[in-house]
């Protein structure tokens, strides 16, 4: 089976975690931690849902990638890919839409691109309410310039990305069930 890894990409609240615990949980596919310089939410762990990192130790790694989202720095390293890829020919990470662009241009079709998305915009800050994120924080981000460009697929992945409208968790298993089976078809 040839290497991918699968990127999933949308805004603030669209279900990216989500997907990626479902995708682990049920598939056994591993999810790349990625490195970033903001807080750890309540109940995030370090090096389970990031290796957070003080500016100092950000500057040392070495991306492939790394963005400023909501004035926090995020990166993820080849180092990482590689060393999932010699333990799973299937991965997962979940990046905003800038670091899933540069991952299809530089992985080609190596990368499977995931956008998620919901039908009504009020969806994604009801979820990150119930999600418990600080309240401040949560102004913070929906003022964002990130916030508002991860809610549109950038034109770089249009007919290259899967778009699932994440409405129903139910349903948008069903079509990660699709794409899965697609993906261990064409890999064996
Ligand atoms: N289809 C859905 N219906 C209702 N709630 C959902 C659905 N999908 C995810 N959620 C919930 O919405 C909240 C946000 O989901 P999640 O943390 O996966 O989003 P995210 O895209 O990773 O967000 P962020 O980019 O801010 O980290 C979580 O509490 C999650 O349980
Ligand atoms: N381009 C990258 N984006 C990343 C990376 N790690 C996480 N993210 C994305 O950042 C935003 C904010 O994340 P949050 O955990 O603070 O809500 C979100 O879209 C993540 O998907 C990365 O290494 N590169």
């Amino acid at each position: 089976m040839r290497d991918r890894i699968i990127v999933i990409t949308g805004a603030t609240g669209s279900g990216k975690t989500t997907v990626g615990k479902y995708l682990k949980d049920k598939y056994a596919i591993p999810k790349v931690i990625t490195h970033t310089t903001r807080v750890p939410r309540p109940g995030e762990q370090n090096e389970v849902d990031y290796y957070f990192e003080s500016d100092e130790t950000f500057n040392q790694r070495h991306f492939l990638e790394s963005v400023k989202y909501d004035g926090h720095r995020y990166g993820s390293s080849y180092e990482a890919l590689e060393r999932g890829w010699e333990k799973s020919p299937l991965l997962s990470v979940v990046l905003d839409t800038k670091g899933a662009v540069t991952y299809s241009e530089k992985l080609g079709e190596e990368a499977v691109i995931i956008f998620l998305t919901v039908s009504k915009d009020n969806a994604l800050q009801q979820r990150i309410k119930e999600r418990g994120d600080d309240p401040n924080a949560i102004d913070h981000r929906l003022e964002s310039d990130e916030y508002q460009r991860d809610m549109a697929l950038p034109k770089e992945l249009q007919g290259i990305a899967h778009v699932i409208v994440n409405d129903k968790l139910d349903k948008t298993k069903l079509m990660l069930d699709e794409i899965i089976k697609e993906l261990r078809n064409d890999l064996n």
